[in-house]
């Protein structure tokens, strides 16, 4: 048994672009044969792009992913094996791999594991498989799974560890969250050296809707220790050399997988021995991890861009204030769309500070986008005049603060019509929760970009934006001011609410965590501002139904990923 090269193929797949996914396919094979690998891992649902939702309910749609996987099939050449996802239909919906080897479908395996929580709904179109295929090649047997089928230790894997596989192949589509990507090599590596196994995990990258895939393909020895790590956020072909005579030796050395039997016997499909010319070994290469900030800043980038690239637009406006939620989504499009792509619009009103504009200009030349200025003041008095009557005897309120955020929105709103630009929304995941944004003004937008970072995680990931810049580009006046909305006399965001040192855990662990008013208090928070904040959070669900798309971070982002009915009387008891 010589070594065995793998190449995983991390590609930027598009939801429903068959035939682009296809061409991707077909030019990583071709870099794959070029770099001497004999197997190739796709991410999972390579040819549809994932997640497919509803377009699985389309006959038309199933059957060009058939097209494109046959079509797909016949350009990879013998001497190569690629295990590639697609839509199997066979008398039902699998979520499947097929193994494809010198221009023949070998095998369909349909994934047995499906993931049905969270942001997944895979029962929604899918029954779940049965079997456990094994690839002999080179005298070695590989094991295929799919995604959610490995982070069970039961299972597929299992089942052809036991019957001898010595390397575990998984292809995958395992969306990001902060510090997902550690949790996940933590439970491959546990795979691997429970199992005797390399493990194989080819994982997709790109940006889908709310969802971003960070790649992150990793391959482990028997040992269970890391033997090459992918780039995230970007796509790559890692190449590594396995050894399967190594796994033979872990298992001889450490024999627990011979107590355990398997369920059923694995299925071989064989591939034909190819005797390839001696190659030299490839270095395995293992690419940095990065840190928390730094990993959220990439996500929220790769997230935008490709929002915008696989929707078709270019160019993205948002309102500057000075503040640090539009500092921060100004320095996440510029990193994403460039600069000549990204329009600032000040829209001072008298209660903008001298510094809030002084600070935006600074920030838009720093980035180098261009800016226009439209001051807000003539709407504002015309809409006074305009509700004069209607308003008449009554005092001014939040009525007018939020007027003054709609009239911005409707600013940027034409600016868009006008010249096609994306409105990018500018609201974190902090003021998303307590519903501390102006419907159809502030919260108003084609894509919000924060959506999903709360407000201490804005001051990181903005501190992280000036270290990988090398300087201040966002300026430390915008990084150290008090948090204001600027929409009335001396207004700070701490007359309305907590400072967002306490608000930001409350709401975690009530909102990604679940926690009861009791366990949150009992953990050492104020039981009337729990209460308020609790109160506020499940008030604003309409609000946030309203909001446009924007990019996953957190563990659990509002959206798919946590459903609470808008008409909800359920209210916690005092206990
Ligand atoms: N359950 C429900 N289902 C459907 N609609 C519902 C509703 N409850 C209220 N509504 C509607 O929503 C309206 C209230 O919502 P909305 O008009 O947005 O206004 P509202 O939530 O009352 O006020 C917005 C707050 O956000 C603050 N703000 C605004 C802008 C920017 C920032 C910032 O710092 O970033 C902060 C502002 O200072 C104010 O305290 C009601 O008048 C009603 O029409
Ligand atoms: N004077 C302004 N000029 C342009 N846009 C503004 C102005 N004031 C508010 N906005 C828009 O409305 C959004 C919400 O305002 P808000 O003041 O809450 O946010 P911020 O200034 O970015 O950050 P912070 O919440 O720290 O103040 C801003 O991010 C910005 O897009
Ligand atoms: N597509 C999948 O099966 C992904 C499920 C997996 N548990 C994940 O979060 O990454």
């Amino acid at each position: 048994m010589g070594a065995m090269r793998v190449a995983l193929a991390q590609i930027n797949t598009t939801v429903g672009d068959v035939w682009g996914n296809v061409e991707k396919m077909t030019g990583a094979v071709g870099r794959a044969v070029d770099a001497g690998a004999e197997l190739v891992a796709f991410p999972e649902l390579t040819v549809t792009g994932y997640p497919p939702e509803d377009l699985l309910m389309r006959p038309s749609f199933i059957q060009e992913n058939l097209e494109g996987l046959e079509t797909f099939a016949r350009t990879v050449p013998e001497g190569i094996t690629c295990a590639a996802g697609f839509v199997d239909l066979n008398g039902d919906l699998f979520n499947s791999c097929a193994v494809v080897s010198g221009g023949e479908i070998l095998h369909r395996y349909h994934k047995r594991y499906l993931p049905n929580y969270g942001v997944f709904d895979e029962n929604r179109y899918f029954r779940e498989g049965s079997g456990a295929p094994m690839i002999r090649t080179g005298g070695a047997l590989v094991g295929i799974s799919v995604c959610e089928d490995i982070w069970y230790p039961g299972g597929p894997a299992r089942e052809q560890a036991l019957a001898g596989a010595s390397v575990l192949l998984n292809i995958s589509a395992s969306p990001y969250h902060r510090q997902k990507g550690a949790f996940r090599e933590r439970m491959l590596g546990v795979r691997a050296s429970d199992y005797g196994c390399y493990v194989v995990f080819c994982n997709l990258v790109g940006g889908q809707d709310e969802l971003v895939f960070d790649g992150h393909s990793v391959v482990f020895d028997p040992e269970g220790r890391l033997v090459a790590r992918a780039k995230q956020f970007e796509e790559d072909l890692l190449v590594a050399d396995l050894h399967p005579s190594e796994s033979l030796i872990q298992r001889l050395h450490d024999p627990r997988p011979r107590k355990e039997n398997p369920e059923r016997e694995p299925e071989i499909v064989s591939v034909p021995d190819h005797h390839s010319a001696a190659k030299d070994a490839v270095q395995p290469r293992v690419e940095p991890y990065p840190s928390e900030e730094g990993e959220v800043l990439e996500a929220l980038v790769l997230g935008l861009r490709d929002y915008f690239q696989k929707n078709g637009f270019s160019r993205a406006v948002l309102g500057l204030s000075g503040g640090i939620d539009s500092s921060l989504a100004a320095a996440v499009a510029v990193r994403a769309l460039g600069p000549q792509n990204v329009t600032g619009v000040l829209m001072p009103s008298r209660y903008t500070s001298d510094l809030s504009n002084t600070d935006a200009v600074a920030l838009a030349k720093n980035f180098g986008i261009d800016t226009q200025t439209i001051p807000i003041g003539p709407a504002f008095d015309a809409y006074g005049e305009m509700m004069r009557d209607a308003f008449k005897g009554l005092p001014e309120d939040v009525t007018e603060e939020n007027l003054q955020s709609r009239i911005r929105g409707n600013i940027l709103m034409a600016l868009s019509n006008k010249f096609g630009w994306i409105v990018l929304s500018t609201g974190n995941k902090s003021e998303m929760s307590v519903g501390y944004s102006t419907l159809y003004g502030d919260s108003a937008g084609g894509f919000a970009v924060i959506k999903d970072v709360p407000k201490n995680l804005v001051y990181r990931v903005s501190h992280e934006v000036n270290r990988v810049e090398g300087r201040e580009m966002i300026p430390n006046s915008v990084l150290d001011k008090e948090p204001s909305a600027e929409l009335r006399e001396d207004q700070r965001d701490t007359d309305s609410l907590p400072p967002y040192d306490v608000l930001d855990p409350i709401l975690e662990a009530y909102i990604e965590e679940d926690k009861g008013i009791s366990e949150i208090v009992a953990s050492g928070y104020d039981e009337d501002d729990v209460r308020r904040i609790v109160g506020l959070v499940d008030r604003a669900e309409y609000k946030r139904r309203q909001a446009p798309t924007g990019i996953k971070v957190t563990g659990r982002a509002f959206g798919r990923d946590r459903r609470m009915p808008i008409t909800n009387r359920y209210k916690e008891r005092k206990s």
